[in-house]
């Protein structure tokens, strides 16, 4: 088990990590999620003794890294799939690394079979694509058959296979008892990977439940209906009947209608009432993605602007329409909505001072139940954001 104990990292006036506590436990995958910033690396850098933390600890199986006996054997992570001799064939890199562990050779053309690079174990890893670096960086990670596992990013880089081997190593290895730690930045794979959730922004922790948990705390479920394609006029007079009814309608880029704040079978009534036939009426569930965009707005340090073209976008050919505004994309403050019992964020940024506690209050509500993003929302560790362009979260950190 790794387990955090009031850890704080700061980096002279930047608070990177703080006051930071978690338990991660064996049997279950764990993700870490946060924006970018906000404190995943450092923390996983101090799990692994890289870094010293300012204050508070972290220990794996009680121990801090450092004290730990024999630590390659006990604990295998992939922080920084980049930090290899680039002169050095995968295989030699591999064996310089089970060397100094007391690791047998064998063990790393074991590794290499499992990561899928045994036919280019003997090519120099300079070569490599940032897939292939990837999968030896698991292959370095795997090798000491370790208890305890970190991966920071694990599927940057790769293709959808390799995508889907990690999501079934990772499955596997917590299956097998261990504990599995791992941080990524796409929500549809932690969807799919993760049991349990260690979310945080600006260093500090948001949340640490499961998977549903998360989803169902950040976000309601909402309604999808459509009306007859052929007929615009049942679709306006029912979204003005359910509005009328208390209900929140967006469109969808289909053409139905996403309902929030009425049950389905009053949705039915409405319709039935209005005399408006539906080709479609169906209860869904919100997105991991949807949950985190909801409870991690407020701790975005690096947002993206429109791109306003300067004037130089082409008009549009004649009879074209121009897109239908779509939940989620280009409005601004939308995610999923809010947990109905909640009536909004339930883990909201702590607005106060660094040793004061949270305050459990969510954010002001827009127009759907969506929070309008703080326009000054008092954040006490954060440096003003630069004006720079949003981070490309698909590249690699040093490729960005
Ligand atoms: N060595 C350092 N010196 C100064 N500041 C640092 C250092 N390392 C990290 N930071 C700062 O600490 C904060 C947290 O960085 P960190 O890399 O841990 O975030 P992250 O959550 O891993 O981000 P990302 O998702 O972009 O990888 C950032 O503001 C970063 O600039």
């Amino acid at each position: 088990m790794i387990e955090a104990v009031g850890l704080t990292k700061r980096y002279g006036d930047k608070t990177a990590v703080y006051n930071l506590s978690f338990q991660v436990r064996p049997g279950s995958v764990t993700g870490f999620l946060g924006p970018n910033g906000s404190g995943k690396s450092t923390t996983m850098r101090m799990i692994l003794g890289l870094d010293n933390p300012s204050s508070g600890q972290v220990t794996i199986g009680g121990y801090p890294y450092r004290k730990l006996p024999n630590a390659p054997r006990q604990v295998g992570a992939l922080l920084d799939a980049k930090a290899v001799h680039g002169g050095r064939t995968a295989r030699n890199h591999l064996l310089s690394l089970a060397q100094l562990s007391g690791i047998p050779d064998r063990r790393v053309d074991e590794v290499l079979g499992v990561v899928g690079l045994q036919d280019v174990a003997r090519k120099r890893s300079k070569g490599f694509s940032l897939g292939m670096g990837q999968r030896l960086g698991i292959a370095a990670a795997l090798l000491g058959d370790p208890q305890v596992l970190l991966f920071d990013e694990p599927v940057n880089g790769l293709d959808p296979e390799g995508i889907l081997w990690v999501r079934n190593l990772m499955k596997s290895l917590a299956a097998e008892g261990r504990t599995v730690f791992v941080s990524s930045h796409l929500m549809s794979e932690m969807a799919l990977t993760a049991d349990h959730l260690i979310v945080i922004g600006r260093g500090q922790l948001l949340a640490d439940m499961s998977v549903q948990d998360f989803i169902a705390a950040n976000s309601a479920g909402f309604a999808r209906v459509r009306t007859p394609d052929t007929e615009p006029q049942l679709r306006e007079k029912l979204s003005t009947a359910l509005a009328e009814a208390g209900g929140h309608v967006l469109p969808e880029q289909d053409g139905a209608l996403r309902v929030t704040g009425l049950p389905l079978p009053r949705i039915s009534d409405i319709a039935h009432e209005t005399d408006v036939r539906l080709w479609e009426l169906s209860p869904h569930q919100a997105s991991l993605e949807e949950a985190y965009m909801r409870m991690t707005q407020g701790a975005v340090d690096y947002r993206s602007t429109v791109d306003q073209k300067a004037g130089l976008q082409q008009p549009l050919p004649p009879g074209a329409q121009p897109q239908m505004p779509v939940p989620g994309q280009g409005q601004p403050g939308w995610y999923a909505p809010p947990p109905p019992q909640q009536g909004g964020q339930p883990f909201a940024m702590p607005q106060g001072q660094p040793g004061q506690p949270a305050q459990p209050s969510g954010p002001p509500q827009g127009p759907y139940g969506a929070p309008v993003a703080p326009a000054a929302a008092p954040n006490p560790y954060a440096q003003p954001a630069p004006a720079a362009p949003a981070v490309d979260t698909t590249k690699p950190k040093d490729a960005r």
